[in-house]
């Protein structure tokens, strides 16, 4: 199947969705659907944001050759990232940047930021350097932080992306709100965002399809998967029926949490579906195989707290941050993460889960007290 697909052109500005608007093609693409590779972004989480030079060269070389449109580079918590709270790059995302921009000869660039970590400086330094499409990610009541964002974006004529994270909060209405929200800011294609990787099939479906519903002739749509519950690819499929037409991946599933929907097996899945992708399976198969497994010090898979994260409905990239808390003061990863979840912290409250493990380390000495006094 091959159809013709193109990213409209949104408004930007405080335009009300309601208002007559242009759809001409800003940034076309040829494929029924398009993969975007976020190995070199939100790879960065399990890769401890130690990407080296020559990683994200041989990286990009190898998704380049295998027809992917678009390679997302930056910290793993976007653009500025680089922090005692989020954890500090090994090298500057801006040289890894250059090095992308230097590498890519048919794809475009992408980068991410959330408004508050990165700023406009940010995303004009990125600009500057190559950068062709930007990635604003907003947690899934919050999108109205994101004009400025997508407003510098526009104005540098940059191709725009919305990400609705931890998309399993609300339900697919209020869902659908914030979209039209994102693509009033000026955004072309708004994600899903299954960050947590907390969706089940339908719940998936269901929220595209209210998006696509909502924002269908202003903007594309796009879905974000997660591994937590090993439901990434089948809810990408889904996403794609209820009329999704950017789908993100990550080679050898290398992202946050149990990692993302690996693109290798969108790819190989898309093709065995008659759905046009663009890409070289093969090629991707061999770049999975060769050139990202060799440098992964730890696979991400489905451990009990990646597990727990998709039960509780917690953000993937606090699975790093547990897992130190965890070591530092002896309680559980997934009793810190599944304390996480009831108190449903977001993006951005990374020191609460130091909160959390003093808590149950608290907790755990006050039983062990009593039971030594109670023999
Ligand atoms: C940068 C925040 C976050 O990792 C974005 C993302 O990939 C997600 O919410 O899944
Ligand atoms: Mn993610």
């Amino acid at each position: 199947m091959s159809e013709v697909t193109a990213v409209p052109e949104a408004q930007g500005g405080t335009e009300s969705l309601q208002q007559e608007r242009t759809t001409t093609d800003a940034v076309g693409t040829k494929r029924a659907v398009r993969i975007t590779d976020t190995t070199l972004r939100d790879g960065s989480h399990p890769m401890r944001h130690q990407f080296t030079v020559d990683q994200v060269r041989d990286t990009v070389r190898a998704l380049d050759d295998a027809g992917i449109e678009v390679i997302e580079i930056a910290h793993g918590d976007g653009l500025g990232g680089s922090s005692f709270n989020y954890g500090f790059s090994g090298t500057d995302e801006m040289k890894l940047i250059q090095v992308a921009v230097e590498e890519a000869r048919q794809a475009k660039i992408a980068s991410l930021i959330l408004p508050g970590v990165g700023t406009v400086h940010d995303i004009k330094a990125a600009h500057e350097l190559g950068v062709q499409v930007l990635r604003v990610a907003t947690h899934c009541t919050e999108a109205d932080v994101s004009y400025e964002h997508f407003g510098a974006a526009r104005d540098l004529g940059m191709e725009t992306v919305g990400f609705l994270m931890l998309s399993h909060r609300v339900g697919p209405e209020k869902l659908a709100e914030q979209a039209k929200i994102q693509v009033d800011a000026g955004c072309q294609c708004v994600y899903v965002v299954d960050s947590a990787g907390a969706l089940i099939l339908h719940e998936a479906k269901d929220r595209v399809a209210a998006v696509v519903d909502a924002v269908g002739e202003h903007a594309q749509v796009g879905y974000h998967g997660h591994q937590n519950l090993s439901l990434g690819v089948a809810n990408s499929i889904l996403a794609y029926e209820a009329g999704a037409r950017q789908i993100d991946g990550a080679m050898s599933a290398l992202g946050a949490g149990a990692g993302n929907s690996p693109t290798e097996v969108l790819a190989a899945t898309f093709d065995r579906l008659g759905v046009d992708t663009g890409l070289d399976v093969d090629a991707l198969l061999e770049a999975a195989e060769n050139v990202v497994r060799p440098y992964i010090p730890e696979l991400p898979y489905m451990d009990r707290g990646s597990i727990t994260q998709g039960q509780a409905g917690v953000y993937s990239s606090f699975l790093k941050h547990a897992e130190r808390a965890s070591e530092r003061y002896g309680v559980p990863t997934h009793a810190i993460l599944a304390m996480v979840g009831e108190r449903g912290y977001v993006g951005g409250q990374e020191d609460m889960i130091i909160d959390v493990a003093l808590s149950l380390a608290a907790e755990r000495h006050l039983n062990d007290t009593n039971k030594a006094g109670a023999v």
